[in-house]
């Protein structure tokens, strides 16, 4: 498994072997030890697991969970692609408010870790996009946080028109507007 750290210090990519033969292709999407050793903590416990589906164009996020229900998450697409984004809001960060973009892809078998203190969202870029993502916190609706997926003030370019987004992300604070509690 091919590992890529990224300009901001704490999320990590990991590129599986993919294991090719006349039936189809295998490959490892989750290993605690090997994901250990390329610098997850080791005291995340994986709870919850969570699926959705999104047609091109659907944009789903900046999202993250309040402590003490934070979650980290290892986010991975089995089936499309999508432009997965996440945006540091760790307040003590030298890199806060920095974001890193990464093409996740059912082809590549990519998986993202993607740690506490960072809102995370995705757009899907093909039919039928199934998005997976592993929790280290349960779902706890009161803590839910988030940002304006298109605040100027974060630069991403995702690359997408007029997103389907939901009501509740369409109103979603700015950077500036931001009381992180990370
Ligand atoms: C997140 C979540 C949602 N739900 C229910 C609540 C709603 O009735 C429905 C859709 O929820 P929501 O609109 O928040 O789904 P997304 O917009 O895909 O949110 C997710 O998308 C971004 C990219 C993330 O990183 C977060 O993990 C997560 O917030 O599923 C649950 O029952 N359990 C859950 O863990």
């Amino acid at each position: 498994m091919q590992v890529k750290k990224t300009a901001i210090a704490g999320p990590i990519e990991f590129i599986p072997r993919l294991f090719g033969d006349p039936r189809g292709v295998f490959y490892e999407t989750f290993s605690a030890r090997l994901m250990q050793e390329a610098g997850l903590p080791a005291d995340l416990d994986w709870v919850q697991d969570n699926q959705s589906k999104s047609q091109p164009g659907v944009l789903r996020g900046l999202h993250f969970q309040k402590p003490p229900h934070a979650q980290a998450k290892i986010v991975r697409v089995a089936q499309g692609r999508a432009l997965d984004v996440i945006v540091d809001i760790r307040r003590d960060s030298p890199t806060y408010g920095q974001h890193v973009a990464v093409e996740l892809s059912a082809a590549l078998g990519n998986i993202f870790y993607v740690p506490v203190g960072f809102a995370h969202g995705f757009v899907a870029l093909e039919e039928d996009t199934l998005f997976l993502y592993k929790c280290s916190n349960y779902y706890a609706p009161p803590s839910e946080g988030g940002l304006f997926w298109n605040d100027p003030a974060l630069g991403i370019d995702w690359n997408v028109e007029n997103p389907t987004i939901s009501p509740k992300d369409a109103i979603l604070p700015t950077l500036a507007d931001l009381d992180s509690p990370f």
